[in-house]
């Protein structure tokens, strides 16, 4: 089964807008790989979730999911697609085991086979001492492990999951991540938002930067990192005074200065800190060479405001 998903020129502006939440979005998301969507609030990622339910239409693009075009083939597409949106839409009245029931039911899953996936979501959740609660007296983190749970019904090819860790406690987060990993293995093609970027990191195998309804970085999990290790990240005692900051500015047109924290991209770390000491700066702190998704993060998001 095809289960990538790719999205051309989709472009999305809210009623009453006039900025646009989507300014001309470009992705491929390869079957079977686990896709991170990150940035910052307000960025876009989750119009572009509720475009590919279906829930929005877009003002231009095209969007496929599998072998589904999304303006001819919405309903084919949605099947195949297992939701954890932002806001869980299950019914707050209904136990656990009931919402998973009432929502199979809703794909078109009966009798045995109905029972058969409401087990096993309920089971791969450890949802089993929940099964007979009311969804609103769950806790955050047993809620959103429904959230994921009602998604993984039918075991669907392709799982889209909007922030499922937000507000989640250590246990539950874990188990979410754990499952979502599994069932990566077994060749589901997650799409992943999370503001979370160390569990981004923990699982996903590429991400993409989204700002201001674009795509600012797409690419390999393992580029953003190595781009990130070349990071060159000094901390001052104090902020640069302006004549100071004026002429790094100059020297440094591509670094970023933020308040007493430089950060560099470089190749010569040395170079850079002989400099810094003939300013006759005091340094607080110097890091080089370290990865973390956190750091390119930043990195990524420094050069977005230098465009
Ligand atoms: N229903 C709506 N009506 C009007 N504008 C909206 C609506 N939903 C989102 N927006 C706007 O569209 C832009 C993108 O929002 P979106 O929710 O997609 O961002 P996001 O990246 O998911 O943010 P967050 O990380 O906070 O969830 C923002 O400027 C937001 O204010």
């Amino acid at each position: 089964m095809n289960n990538s998903l790719t999205i051309q020129g989709v472009k999305k502006t809210y009623p009453h807008s006039d900025t646009a939440a989507l300014a001309g979005i470009d992705l491929h998301i390869p079957a079977g790989c686990a896709f991170g969507l990150i940035g910052p609030n307000g960025a876009g990622k989750s119009t572009l979730i509720r475009l590919l339910l279906g829930l929005l239409k877009p003002d231009a693009g095209r969007m496929r999911i599998g072998d589904h075009d999304l303006a001819t083939a919405l309903p084919a597409a949605r099947r195949i697609c297992g939701l954890a949106p932002q806001d869980p839409g299950f019914f707050p009245l209904l136990t656990v085991a009931e919402n998973l029931r009432t929502f199979g039911a809703a794909a078109g899953l009966q009798a045995a086979a109905l029972e058969q996936a409401v087990d096993s979501a309920i089971e791969s959740t450890e949802l089993g001492r929940f099964a007979h609660r009311r969804a609103d007296q769950l806790s955050g983190g047993v809620r959103q492990r429904l959230n994921v749970s009602l998604a993984l019904l039918g075991q669907p090819p392709i799982l889209l999951l909007d922030e499922p860790t937000a507000g989640v406690d250590a246990e539950s987060r874990r188990l979410i991540l754990d499952v979502l990993r599994q069932e990566n293995q077994r060749g589901t093609t997650l799409i992943y938002t999370s503001h979370y970027l160390t569990e981004v990191e923990q699982l996903c195998d590429r991400v993409a930067l989204i700002d201001h309804g674009q795509v600012r970085f797409e690419g390999q999990l393992q580029a953003a990192l190595a781009h990130a290790a070349r990071l060159l990240v000094v901390r001052l005692g104090s902020p640069p005074p302006a004549a100071m900051l004026a002429r790094w500015r100059s020297r440094w047109p591509d670094g970023d200065i933020e308040h007493d924290t430089l950060t560099l991209e470089t190749d010569q770390p040395i170079d850079a800190l002989g400099q810094l000491a003939q300013d006759g700066v005091t340094l607080r702190s110097i890091e080089y060479g370290t990865s973390s998704l956190e750091a390119a993060y930043f990195h990524m998001r420094a050069e977005v405001e230098l465009t």
